[in-house]
């Protein structure tokens, strides 16, 4: 008998939320400038402080995507709406666009970034700008300038204005060498994508920064993460997003891994509430600078059948894409969150008691 794992809190939550009606959203495709360079490697940065009693000032880059505009929320609800602005290079929709505090910022431009950060006096950045697994196959040249130019210029934004940096990785920074059942934070990565050798590269850049400059760098590995009100960017996890979408406009999905694909997956709700709470943590808490952080592990099998139990008309086939199947299968089963559970008191509210085991 298969696992069978209890996604049921997830699932009900997805489709309960679930209005769709929402287009596939597409990463622009252009040409690509190289950014300035202005920090010396020997610089020694410096700037104002913010007093921890007052609330951050925030920027989230590329916040138009599956995850940025639910961090906003959550992240307005706590230090106010107007101390979070939201950036990216799309046109965002009216109903963002009026929830808040909305700037254009292109990442690869270095002194519009830096300016955006001074003007508006920014201490903490969470940077989404991304482009993900099966996207950056796709294009790897843009994928290389986004994903790790475009970091360089956070980083060093970051570094040159003593901001608190949050820059999310992925179990795509891991690779068919690392051991994937479970994958424990320290271990083999040899990523074989341009999106988990970007990933692998933040996290070293920024534990570099952080130990060379003092920079307040704080990383998360995120698991694929499901979502019912915003479309995934283009990853190897989509599947686990869209079938939610197509079993209520549609009825039908086609799912492009095969049905025994098991990745770690996590209920978007999770996913923000741990990147604030390692935002909130206390300096000394934290013995890594990087951390996986796990809930659920399963299947396109299991989330069918478990979407089946709400919507038992979904009709499920499968068409396997082979450039995804390839990333899936040298990405990890299972993560090991301990470090996470340990440090900072990381616990996941939509969990996976194990209803059956294995046999
Ligand atoms: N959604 C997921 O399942 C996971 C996401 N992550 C990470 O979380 C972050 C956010 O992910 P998603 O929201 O899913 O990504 P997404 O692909 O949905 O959104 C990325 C955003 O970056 C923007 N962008 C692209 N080029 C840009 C540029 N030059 N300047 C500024 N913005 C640019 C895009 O317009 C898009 O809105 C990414 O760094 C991703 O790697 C990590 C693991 C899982
Ligand atoms: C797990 C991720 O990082 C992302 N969703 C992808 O599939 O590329």
């Amino acid at each position: 008998m298969p696992i069978v794992k209890n996604v049921s809190r997830a699932v009900s939550q997805l489709l309960q939320s679930s209005g769709c009606g929402c287009g596939i959203s597409i990463v622009p495709v252009r040409c690509i400038g190289v950014s300035p360079r202005q920090v010396a490697s020997d610089a020694s940065f410096h700037s104002v402080s913010f007093s921890e009693s007052d609330h951050p000032r925030v920027l989230i880059t590329g916040g138009l995507g599956q995850l940025g505009v639910g961090l906003a929320k959550l992240l307005r609800k706590r230090f106010g709406k107007n101390n979070v602005i939201l950036s990216d290079i799309r046109k965002p929709a009216d109903h963002v666009f009026h929830s808040g505090p909305f700037i254009y910022s292109d990442i690869l431009d270095y002194k519009n970034l830096r300016e955006i950060v001074v003007n508006n006096r920014i201490t903490w950045l969470f940077h989404y700008s991304a482009l993900l697994s099966a996207v950056g196959e796709a294009n790897v040249p843009l994928a290389r300038a986004v994903n790790i130019t475009g970091l360089h210029n956070v980083l060093d934004i970051a570094a040159e204005h003593n901001l608190r940096l949050f820059v999310p990785s992925t179990i795509g920074a891991f690779g068919p060498t690392s051991p994937r059942d479970p994958t424990p934070d320290l271990c083999i990565q040899r990523p074989r994508t341009i999106y988990g050798v970007s990933k692998v590269h933040a996290e070293l850049m920024g534990e570099y920064y952080h130990y060379r400059y003092g920079l307040d760098f704080r990383c998360l590995r995120y698991p694929g993460i499901i979502s019912a009100d915003s479309q995934p960017g283009g990853g190897t996890t989509d599947y686990a997003v869209q079938i939610f979408h197509d079993a209520i406009k549609t009825g039908k999905f086609q799912c492009n891994l095969k049905p025994d694909t098991r990745l770690p997956m996590m209920y978007i709700d999770d996913c923000l509430k741990a990147t604030l709470e390692v935002m909130e943590a206390p300096a000394e808490a934290l013995t890594m600078r990087t951390y996986n952080i796990s809930a659920m592990s399963f299947t396109p099998e299991e989330l069918a059948q478990e979407v089946q139990k709400h919507i038992p008309e979904l009709q499920v086939t499968y068409n396997v894409d082979e450039v995804r199947q390839a990333i899936a299968d040298s990405w990890p089963m299972n993560f090991d969150d301990s470090n996470a559970r340990r440090d900072w008191g990381w616990k996941h509210d939509y969990d996976l008691p194990e209803e059956e085991s294995r046999g």
